[in-house]
């Protein structure tokens, strides 16, 4: 299959911090990517190269056959790449339905016109998005009474409203309870998969990136040090080393062993 992103060379430095060296790697539509690492790795360098916040020192980023990199913000997610962060950010005062009209209304080109108020624009958008997260039936609800596993499948629907070819996801199960990761994951996998939209995750809970991954990358000061099948990563010695001591990436046989 064709990459849907292509990413050569990419480096970032601050004064003499290598934040990223050298990183090159591709998605493939569908695919669910894990990109892990310490603190300070330059996973967060990385994403915000990605999305247009920062503009590499070097390298090229390929979208659907496209570079890129030294396009705004914005144009880039015109292009399609999405993203969520690991603090959600959503209107609390708004309901469900018009967090997601006003990210719509704000794609399509409308939201100089609106006076306040979503109303009916973009509504049956807006619910069909709702319906694919299943939080239909919250719609009419303000943001700012939502239990966090509902802000988090609210703030995917968002991160859908521009059609994204790309979705860039930032700790997507941070603060969440065991069983909402696993259903929030579930969701994004199984949207994705249908869609052919390719997901590239951070996440600092290694039970969410060995379970959800089809392929995990492992960044170290700066540098990819490991890609391959979580089974593959899980083994690699170089990462072990990483990790050593915080028995993180130990699966549970080979705890009880
Ligand atoms: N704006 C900046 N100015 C100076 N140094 C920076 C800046 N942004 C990042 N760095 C440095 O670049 C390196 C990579 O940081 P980055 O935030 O990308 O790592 P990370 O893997 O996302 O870490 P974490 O898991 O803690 O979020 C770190 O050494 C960091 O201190």
């Amino acid at each position: 299959m064709s990459a849907l992103l292509e990413v050569k060379g990419l480096m970032k430095s601050y004064g003499g911090v290598h934040a990223v060296r050298g990183v090159s790697f591709a998605v493939a539509p569908g695919e669910i990517l894990a990109l892990i690492g310490p603190n300070g790795a330059g996973k967060s360098t990385c994403f915000n190269m990605l999305n247009g916040q920062i503009e590499p020192d070097a390298g090229s980023i390929i979208l659907a056959g496209e570079e890129i990199v030294g396009l705004p913000p914005r144009a880039v997610w015109r292009r399609g790449v999405g993203r969520t962060f690991q603090i959600t950010a959503t209107f609390a005062s708004m309901t469900v339905r018009e967090n997601v009209q006003v990210t719509l209304l704000s794609f399509h080109g409308g939201l100089r016109a609106m006076v306040g108020y979503a109303g009916a624009a973009h509504r049956q958008e807006a619910d069909r998005l709702l319906a694919l997260v299943g939080m239909e039936a919250q719609a009419e609800r303000p943001c700012g009474e939502l239990a966090y596993g509902d802000l988090k499948r609210l703030e995917l629907a968002i991160a859908l409203a521009n059609d994204p070819r790309l979705l860039l996801m930032d700790e997507p199960t941070a603060g969440m309870a065991p069983k909402e990761r696993v259903d929030l994951m579930r969701l994004t996998a199984e949207i994705a998969r249908t869609k052919g939209i390719g997901v590239l995750f951070t996440e600092h809970d290694m039970d969410v990136v060995f379970e959800h991954a089809d392929a995990v990358m492992v960044l170290n000061r700066g540098e990819l040090i490991a890609r391959g099948t979580p089974a593959q990563v899980r083994k690699d010695p170089d990462v072990r080393a990483i990790y050593l001591g915080e028995g993180l990436l130990y699966n549970r046989e080979e705890s009880a062993a």
